[in-house]
């Protein structure tokens, strides 16, 4: 379904901002069939030697607002800061059959109608950085303008770089954010803490990241392939009375553990989700 939504699009698909996020969907794009020559990219900072690449696959790089046709797709991935000042300007570039993704963190579907006017149809997601390996989780909230086949269109542009989730209530994003969005960084901490421990009891530092590292990489792979709870993975781990018990002693302390610590930390990115909203 995805393939075919993306290979016969009607105009282009325009990406604002082809950073590490917009970059990685741009290739997913490209990747399931997306005309080359259907993608613009609007990045002033683009490095010149990507710019070139990609102008050398058909990709238009930079051109001029005026020469750029009736967009299906405008998909912000700027920083939600830059917002204010880079949107307004292609405010022009949205007709009726245009629709705008956002995966800006925090910037509201009324911020965004606010610029683009009341009629637009705009979609409201965050995706996460496995994206770049097509393994993203993205999760969606819908404007009011935006139609089934619109819908249907967002799902393809996102599916291209791995799942996605629609919501119905916008109030839920923040949360969504903590989760998924800023998600993979805590997974990577954990591998970053596991080798420090690892080293805090005597390992030789660079083994211990190794280990640390495929460690964290390979739970998560057994996460993936395997039906069983999340629970029940770890109680496989925990024989009684072994070590992993008394690793978890501490883990899962409810005052002081990996629980309470993470609604904490969850309940604080919800937070700046919210004060970036604008
Ligand atoms: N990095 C992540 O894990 C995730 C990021 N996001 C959201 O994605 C958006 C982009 O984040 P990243 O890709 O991480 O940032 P990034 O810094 O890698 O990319 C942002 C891009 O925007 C470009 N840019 C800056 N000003 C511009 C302008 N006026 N016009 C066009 N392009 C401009 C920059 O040159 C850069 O290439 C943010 O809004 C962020 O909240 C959402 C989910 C996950
Ligand atoms: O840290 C951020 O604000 C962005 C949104 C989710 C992941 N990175």
């Amino acid at each position: 379904m995805s393939e075919s939504v993306l290979k016969s699009l009607s105009g282009p698909v325009v990406l604002l901002g082809a950073g590490k996020m917009g970059g990685a969907m741009l290739e997913g794009w490209l990747k399931l069939g997306l005309p080359a020559d259907k993608a613009v990219v609007l990045d002033p900072n683009i490095p010149a030697e990507a710019a070139a690449a990609l102008a050398a696959r058909g990709v238009a790089v930079n051109p001029a607002l005026a020469d750029i046709p009736a967009p299906c797709v405008l998909l912000l991935a700027v920083k939600p800061q830059v917002a204010p000042d880079a949107l307004p300007q292609l405010s022009p570039l949205v007709g009726p059959g245009t629709l705008v993704v956002s995966i800006m963190a925090g910037r509201t579907l009324a911020f965004m109608s606010g610029i683009f006017g009341a009629g637009a149809a705009i979609v409201r997601s965050i995706p996460n950085t496995p994206a770049a390996i097509g393994r993203g989780v993205s999760v969606c909230v819908p404007g009011p303008n935006v139609s089934s086949a619109q819908r249907d269109l967002a799902t393809a542009l996102l599916g291209a770089i791995g799942i996605v989730e629609w919501i119905g209530d916008e109030g839920l994003m923040d949360a969504a954010t903590a989760v998924s969005g800023s998600g993979p960084a805590y997974a990577f901490l954990l591998a970053e803490v596991m080798a420090e421990a690892g080293a805090a009891a005597g390992l030789p530092p660079e083994l211990a990241a190794r280990i640390a590292r495929a460690t964290v990489a390979g739970a998560g792979a057994l996460l993936d392939q395997s039906d069983l709870p999340a629970a029940t993975l770890r109680q496989n781990v925990t024989s009684p009375g072994g070590t992993t018990a008394a690793a978890l002693g501490v883990l899962m302390n409810e005052t002081a553990g990996f629980g309470p610590l993470m609604v904490e930390a969850v309940a604080a990115a919800t937070r700046r989700g919210k004060e970036l909203a604008g």
